[in-house]
């Protein structure tokens, strides 16, 4: 069970895609941890959402605002502007918005990639400390897809697996920006995500068709909402969550280059750990040599 760092209540949320299948179930939880405000940032307004969450949102936190992620760089930064004059600040983003359909790759690119980096960075403007922000939180919404690419789907696949790495590379600036970000990888989850997954080349990928009656394993949108808000309280900068079957777990994601101008201490550091090995197994052999000695003089 991951240590909550991160209290939720009395929060200010951002969440793009509330009203999907992992993002609506993400939203009545976050309504539930008591946060200050919900804005659900959508492409389509949904009656029946909106009544359900109103339903258990006494405290009224949540509003909605008309969002397409395609709608541009500038588009972006006037709806987060209007975002901040309603709430002063923006304490989490969260990226759970997505499509999976390749037929015209130039839209899931917009949708998946360039979306949620324009998000991420109006809104990382708004909160980085080194620019008068408070600093915050972005959670970032990539795939399994990202872990290991889907031969069908090559290019959903890219767009997971680059917001990944972008996610990665902007986590290293948070000691500056006061900003913490990482990324939540999905396994297979039951939501209308499937309805649209069509191949590079156009061909209908019939998942649902295919999944039903098998024996395959999927998870339910509540049981992954259920370990985004895990990971959310868990709150760990830079890392890369895998929430698959109901289950949440950290997957380490190694650099396998150095920049030159981090060589010398990261050779200085593999100085240290050799050291602190080698110190380690001569006192580990000196505790078996008088272990010896204490039985050969007791036996
Ligand atoms: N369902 C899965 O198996 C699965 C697995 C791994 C990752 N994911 C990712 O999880 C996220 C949520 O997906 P989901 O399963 O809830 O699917 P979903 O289809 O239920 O929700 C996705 C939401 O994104 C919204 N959206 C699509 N295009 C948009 C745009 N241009 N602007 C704004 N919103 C837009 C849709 O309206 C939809 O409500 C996505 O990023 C998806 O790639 C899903
Ligand atoms: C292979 C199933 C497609 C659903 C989207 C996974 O991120």
């Amino acid at each position: 069970m991951e240590e909550v760092k991160l209290d939720l209540s009395g929060k200010n949320i951002v969440i793009i895609g509330g009203f999907g299948g992992i993002g609506f179930e993400t939203c009545k939880l976050l309504i539930q941890k008591g946060v200050a405000n919900l804005m659900i940032l959508h492409k389509t307004w949904n009656e029946s959402a909106s009544k359900e969450l109103r339903s258990i949102d006494a405290a009224g936190v949540c509003q909605y605002m008309e969002f397409d992620l395609t709608c541009g760089l500038e588009k972006t930064r006037q709806v987060f502007a209007q975002i901040m004059e309603k709430f002063g600040s923006i304490d989490v983003l969260i990226n759970g918005a997505g499509i999976c359909d390749e037929q015209d790759f130039s839209i899931i690119i917009a949708v998946n990639f360039t979306g949620t980096i324009n998000t991420t960075l109006v809104a990382y403007d708004l909160m980085d400390k080194s620019r008068g922000g408070k600093g915050g939180v972005v959670v970032n919404i990539s795939s399994v897809a990202a872990l290991t690419p889907f031969p069908v789907l090559p290019v959903y696949s890219a767009t997971k697996g680059g917001i990944l790495n972008f996610t990665r590379a902007l986590a290293h600036l948070e000691p500056k920006t006061g900003i913490t970000l990482y990324s939540i990888c999905p396994g297979i989850t039951d939501t209308k995500h499937w309805e649209q997954v069509r191949h590079f080349q156009g061909r209908e990928l019939c998942f649902k068709e295919k999944m039903r009656g098998r024996p395959f394993s999927t998870q339910t949108p509540m049981a992954c909402a259920a370990n985004v808000v895990k990971a959310i309280e868990a709150h760990k900068n830079g890392v890369t969550w895998m929430c698959d079957l109901g289950q949440l777990k950290l997957v380490e994601i190694k650099n396998f280059w150095t920049p030159p101008h981090h060589r010398q201490e990261h050779e200085q550091q593999e100085q240290q750990d050799e050291q602190q090995q080698n110190q380690e197994n001569e006192q580990n052999a000196s505790k078996k040599g008088s272990r010896k000695r204490k039985l050969q003089v007791s036996g």
